[in-house]
């Protein structure tokens, strides 16, 4: 079924309708509007500072707009914010974790605070723990993990009320290859039954993971398509992250 006022339809997980924020005279975000469909592994790609964070806390309901409206799953994230919450899953870029906390106990402390009964609780732990790979840091602080432990058990947190919508800010940011590889397998893996919005600079990413790229520069969407679309060789994805952005491309 289709809502005849905004063409959005029952697939529509992600939804962006003229979102703005203003930070005094400053546009962090630019009327931007986008739809992704269930199924899509969507990137938000674009230099430091295009307004990638600002959009996904606007699109989560984390940040009030200063216009425009966001939905997630058909729910309204300023006016159907439980709703919303229970579909979604959102990394924040750095967080949140509790450093004191061992990754046993925050995912106890997060099951709980969600509502979720005890045997689900311990049935979900076994599983994001599996996936995430968490087996050997359990017990330990989280302030002592390493980087890439940390944004394991971010993600954990994360899934764990099976939320069939992620928005995930920058979740390779800080990693070795390593561990940048074990998150994309991660993600490629979550791809296959969720939809999923991720935030990078970076346009490998988008290669690796994602079956769409919404290009986003000073606050607006200045792209909006398949990844092939902007190039094939590292020279010509340059050259097209250097017409999009006006920057020359060492980022890319
Ligand atoms: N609370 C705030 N007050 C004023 N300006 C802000 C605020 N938050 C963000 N900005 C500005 O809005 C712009 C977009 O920031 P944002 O963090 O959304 O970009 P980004 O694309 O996620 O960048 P990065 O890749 O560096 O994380 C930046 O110029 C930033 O300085």
């Amino acid at each position: 079924m289709s809502d005849p006022t905004t063409g959005s339809t029952n697939d529509t997980m992600i939804e962006a309708v003229r979102l703005s924020k203003y930070y005094g005279h400053f546009a962090a975000t630019q009327d931007v509007n986008f739809k992704i469909q269930r199924g899509e592994v969507a990137a938000f790609l674009g230099p430091n500072g295009a307004g990638k964070s600002t959009t996904m806390k606007l699109l989560t309901g984390y940040l009030a707009p200063s216009t425009g409206k966001s939905f997630i799953g058909g729910f309204d994230t300023q006016t159907e914010r439980l709703q919303a919450s229970k579909v979604l899953g959102y990394l924040p870029e750095n967080g949140p974790l509790y450093p004191d906390m061992t990754p046993r106990g925050l995912l106890r402390f997060f099951g709980e605070a969600r509502g979720m009964g005890s045997t689900e609780i311990n049935r979900r732990m076994h599983e994001v723990i599996d996936l995430c790979n968490l087996h050997e840091v359990l017990g330990k602080p989280i302030g002592k993990l390493s980087k890439g432990y940390r944004q394991r058990v971010g993600m954990a947190q994360v899934l764990l009320h099976e939320p069939e919508v992620l928005i995930l800010d920058e979740p390779t940011s800080g990693l070795d290859p390593n561990q940048i590889r074990d998150v994309r397998q991660v993600i490629r893996t979550l791809g296959e039954t969720k939809t999923i919005l991720l935030s990078t600079h970076i346009l490998q990413e988008v290669e690796a993971m994602c079956n769409r790229v919404i290009f986003i520069n000073e606050g607006r969407v200045v792209f909006d398509g398949h990844p092939s679309e902007l190039g094939s060789t590292p020279a010509e994805l340059d050259q097209k992250f250097h017409e999009l952005t006006g920057m020359v491309g060492p980022q890319v």
